[in-house]
């Protein structure tokens, strides 16, 4: 049995649902077809994720609800129409919004997440009418129904262990083609709740891992990953097959198109994840597997992400005062922060963390609290960093990639603010100014893939 995902693109409009529909159809093994919202049909076009926060926030905010409605029903609407499907499946949703929106004075992240979900919720039931249009014997599953319990945290929810057990029971044995809505699931009491965006790739790990299925499909629009961002890099290498937890590394650190929580569910339970083209699936894929032979090529790829800021703090002596680490990361814990990477010298020591955490007040009380608490001789806050991450399972044993990565980004001119080689020592990570990180992605790409002479991947 294979569990297929969709994304948004697959599904942002009615040729598009009809090229996913014949993939369904061109292989009886493909028995769950987990589904996300629309997403955008052109560069410049709209999520309908994005129109639906954009709805919330209008109802929240006592705005133009009529117009922010009209634009997501509009996107199914014209779906619908040139699937030659019944104007009811419209209505369906149309009442299904107004429903949802007639929520909104009984808690704000409940409701957030309420109208989030629809889009999931809603193309899910619009496939399987058209599935069902086309002679499948196609049904509708509710998440609720089926036992996917996460945690209740809003926007940011994680599974619960039961759930594999509940969707084991409940979906492994059904008749038919399954649709499952991608991104959400519900609280032990009932609530539902969303994962973090991009979401829906681990509802599908989830239920690939809970069905335990020969393979997870997750289709999207790029042939395959490739060694580097191809909006960064111009025709970057294919990567045939890269370990889990390389791709976890690079989803982590900007591969947009895998999440990096969608790797665990499957590795857990050993079920290959392959990544394909709903434009062209007969193209081979990425297949992310347990183990790949690495000593021809020791780094699969570099990954860059932006948005992250450093809080910097010195003090004389700093290598002797025990407990003087705890201390600062339990004011960042008070102050309900996450952080990334933290690299040390004697007298010094950065906490590195997404900047979008950071507001003016929290930013001035930390520093304000660090200086008091801590007697620290300077602290202070910088922004517009960016990590860039090489990435490969053979770094641990090959020796003079640091020393590669530094002299071409030397080369390059690009300054490097924190250098951190995980434990793990699967990735190498480069701090720098979020204006260099092309600079720097290009540099590495060039030095590791195009300079040596890697081949396929
Ligand atoms: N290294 C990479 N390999 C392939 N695609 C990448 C990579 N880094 C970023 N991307 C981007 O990820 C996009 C697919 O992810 P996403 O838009 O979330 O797809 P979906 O709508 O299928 O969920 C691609 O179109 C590509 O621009
Ligand atoms: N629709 C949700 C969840 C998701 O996974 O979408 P996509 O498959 O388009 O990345 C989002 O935009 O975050």
């Amino acid at each position: 049995m294979k569990v297929c995902k969709f994304g948004g693109t697959s599904l942002a409009s009615a040729e598009q649902m009809q090229k996913v529909a014949s993939i369904v159809m061109a292989d009886p093994e493909r028995k769950i077809v987990v589904v996300s919202a629309p997403g955008k049909r052109f560069k410049e076009d709209t999520k309908v994720t994005d129109l639906l926060i954009s709805l919330a926030d209008a109802a929240l905010s006592n705005g133009d609800v009529k117009e922010a409605l009209r634009l997501v029903v509009s996107r199914y609407e014209q779906i619908a129409l040139e699937l030659k499907l019944s104007s009811s499946i419209v209505s369906i949703i149309e009442d299904d919004l107004l429903s949802r929106l007639g929520t909104k004075d009984e808690g704000e992240r409940e409701f957030i997440d309420l109208m989030k979900a629809s889009g999931e919720d809603n193309n899910a039931k619009l496939f399987s009418f058209y599935m069902q249009s086309l002679g499948v014997n196609a049904h509708f599953v509710d998440p609720k129904d089926v036992g996917l319990v996460l945690s209740k945290e809003y926007g940011n929810a994680q599974v619960l262990p039961e759930a594999y057990e509940n969707l084991y029971k409940e979906l492994r044995n059904k008749d038919g083609v399954l649709i499952f809505p991608g991104f959400f699931g519900y609280t032990q009491e009932g609530t539902l709740v969303t994962f973090p965006r991009g979401g829906s790739d681990i509802t599908g790990s989830i239920v690939a891992a809970a069905v335990q299925a020969d393979l997870y499909e997750n289709f999207t629009d790029v042939d395959s990953v490739f060694a580097a961002n191809p909006n960064v890099v111009q025709n970057p290498m294919e990567i045939e097959e890269l370990t889990y937890r390389e791709m976890r590394e690079l989803s982590y650190a900007g591969f947009s198109v895998f999440h990096d929580e969608a790797l665990i569910p499957a590795f857990k339970k050993g079920v290959p994840v392959c990544i394909k083209n709903t434009n062209n699936p007969s193209a081979r894929g990425t297949m992310v597997v347990n183990e790949r032979n690495y000593l021809i090529n020791p780094v699969i790829g570099i990954a860059s992400d932006s948005g992250f800021s450093t809080i910097y703090v010195r003090k004389y002596l700093m290598n002797r005062e025990i407990g003087f680490g705890r201390r600062l990361l339990e004011i960042i814990e008070d102050e309900g922060l996450s952080y990334e990477h933290m690299p040390s010298g004697i007298d010094d020591t950065s906490v590195i963390l997404k900047g979008a955490q950071l507001t003016l007040e929290i930013e001035a009380r930390i520093v304000d609290r660090i200086e008091k608490e801590l007697d620290a001789d300077d602290v202070h806050v910088e922004h517009d960093f960016a990590m860039v991450m090489v990435v490969g399972e053979g770094m641990k044993k090959m020796v003079g990639i640091t020393a590669k990565a530094t002299t071409g980004l030397a080369r390059a001119g690009v300054n490097l603010h924190m250098i951190n080689q995980g434990s793990s020592e699967v990735s190498m990570v480069f701090g720098v100014k979020a204006t260099d990180a092309d600079k720097a992605v290009r540099e590495l790409y060039n030095d590791f893939f195009v300079a040596t002479k890697t081949p396929v991947l």
